[in-house]
């Protein structure tokens, strides 16, 4: 039997827009991802959250949900145009009344709640004044982070400033692929700079709130990247995708300073970094929150875009979303991160499968697959607190099935089934075998 240290916060995640549904109740303001999935062509079938799991209205049910699989703790996200319709001024009382509630009935339920201040729900009235592409948005935000400080901090101890910036830059700004839909490089660099530099501001008001013995960090997607051959060209290749995917944030967040490898490349697109930028970026954090799925396989190629590197498919297998099952990445992820970046505190803040799950005639949902997925990933999770990693929690993406982005509903990660048509939640086999992890704090090898 492999113990995990007394007191690790086994969880799960979730996020505003993928879960709660009703996006502009009781004066909620739209957001950019109302707008996006509302637009024809952005997401698969046309699904959007308008209900999505119904989160908003049967937040009472799904905290026993919670209860029933013995979580210790409950990541989520606060949709910013709920509290804040505009984004700025007018605090819309109602909409910050059901997190309210929310948290107190987690704590009554002996469940320690992580708010994620950002899960890429970016009012559409500050899109309006150009998104994270206007330095603006730093204050914007870090005056939202104070608000929210200043009402749940008294009853919330655990905060993330951003979910995965890397993806709202990336896929929002230059791939274009999730909102606000745009495909400018400029633009995109500028929202990574923009979003790091909120982070720093959120984190500085976070020390001047008074927020008793309260922690804050932030959420990053990382991937370590792997040459798809030993030659010279593919080694380099590897080293550039690591600096794009994983040290464009690490770096600025730990050390104060961009991968000179990325200001080369990107030359005259590569945005202003003053030096009070980079100090304000790099205010000391309490921890890293680290989202893994899978690696990435690169090889050298040439002219291919800026970074001149193309991914190498791998034999699999491969979750519904045709990302490679590789635990291992997991592992030497967190070795290097404990080595690389000054040994932080971290917690797997997001970890987790799609596949194809079938509800049975029976009632039950046999997702094997996904239960293997997660065994195999807390496995290396425990052989990298043994090498010494500070690893204090795990939250399991997802608590149940919800809006998988431009893939819609087609996607499920949750260890809950959700069915649709009648919102009915059904806890899967892994859901059942979680919580018996959780209750023995560890599992067989
Ligand atoms: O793709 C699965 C998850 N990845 N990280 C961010 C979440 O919002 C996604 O659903």
């Amino acid at each position: 039997m492999l113990r995990f240290p007394e007191g690790f916060l086994w969880g799960c995640a979730t996020a505003a827009y993928q879960i709660e549904g009703s996006p502009l109740a009781d004066g909620a303001g739209p957001s950019i991802w109302h707008r996006f999935s509302h637009t024809p062509g952005n997401v698969e079938r046309g699904d959007t959250g308008d209900v999505a799991c119904d989160h908003y209205r049967r937040w009472r049910d799904d905290v026993a949900l919670m209860r029933e699989l013995g979580l210790k703790a409950y990541r989520f996200s606060v949709a910013w145009p709920r509290v804040l319709p505009d984004g700025r001024g007018a605090v819309n009382e109602t909409g910050l009344a059901f997190y309210h509630r929310l948290v107190d009935a987690l704590l009554e339920a002996g469940i320690v709640p992580f708010i994620t201040l950002y899960h890429w729900d970016l009012p559409g009235a500050l899109q309006d004044l150009g998104g994270w592409a206007n330095r603006d948005v730093a204050g914007w935000f870090a005056d939202y982070a104070a608000l929210l400080f200043d009402r749940l901090g008294d009853r919330v101890r655990h905060w993330i400033t951003l979910n995965e910036p890397w993806c709202v830059a990336h896929l929002g700004y230059i791939a274009g692929v999730h909102a606000p839909g745009m495909r400018d490089l400029w633009a995109g660099l500028r929202a990574v700079h923009h979003l790091l530099l909120a982070h720093g501001r959120a984190v500085q008001a976070f020390r001047a709130s008074n927020v008793k013995k309260g922690r804050i960090g932030i959420t990053l997607n990382l991937a370590p990247q792997y040459p798809a051959s030993r030659s010279e060209a593919d080694l380099a290749a590897a080293q550039r995708a690591d600096a794009y995917h994983n040290r464009l944030v690490l770096d600025p967040i730990f050390s104060g300073r961009y991968p000179e490898l990325l200001v080369r490349r990107f030359n005259d697109a590569w945005p202003d970094a003053p030096q009070a930028d980079l100090e304000t970026i790099a205010t000391p954090i309490d921890f890293l929150g680290i989202n893994y799925y899978s690696r990435g396989v690169v090889a050298h190629a040439p002219g291919a875009g800026f970074l001149e590197t193309r991914s190498v498919a791998q034999p699999g297998p491969h979750t519904a979303m045709g990302w490679e099952i590789y635990p291992e990445g997991l592992f030497e992820l967190l070795v290097r991160i404990h080595g690389e970046y000054g040994g932080p505190t971290l917690y797997i803040t997001e970890n987790g499968a799609a596949f194809d799950d079938r509800l049975e005639p029976s009632g039950g949902v046999h997702d094997t697959d996904r239960l293997d997925y997660l065994r195999r990933h807390f496995l290396q999770a425990h052989r990298a607190i043994e090498a010494g990693v500070r690893l204090q929690g795990y939250f399991v993406w997802s608590l149940m099935d919800n809006f998988e982005w431009a893939h819609g509903y087609s996607k499920r990660f949750g260890i809950v089934y959700v069915d649709y048509e009648t919102q009915r939640r059904v806890i899967k086999q892994s859901g059942h075998w979680y919580r018996e992890i959780i209750a023995r704090n560890g599992l067989e090898n």
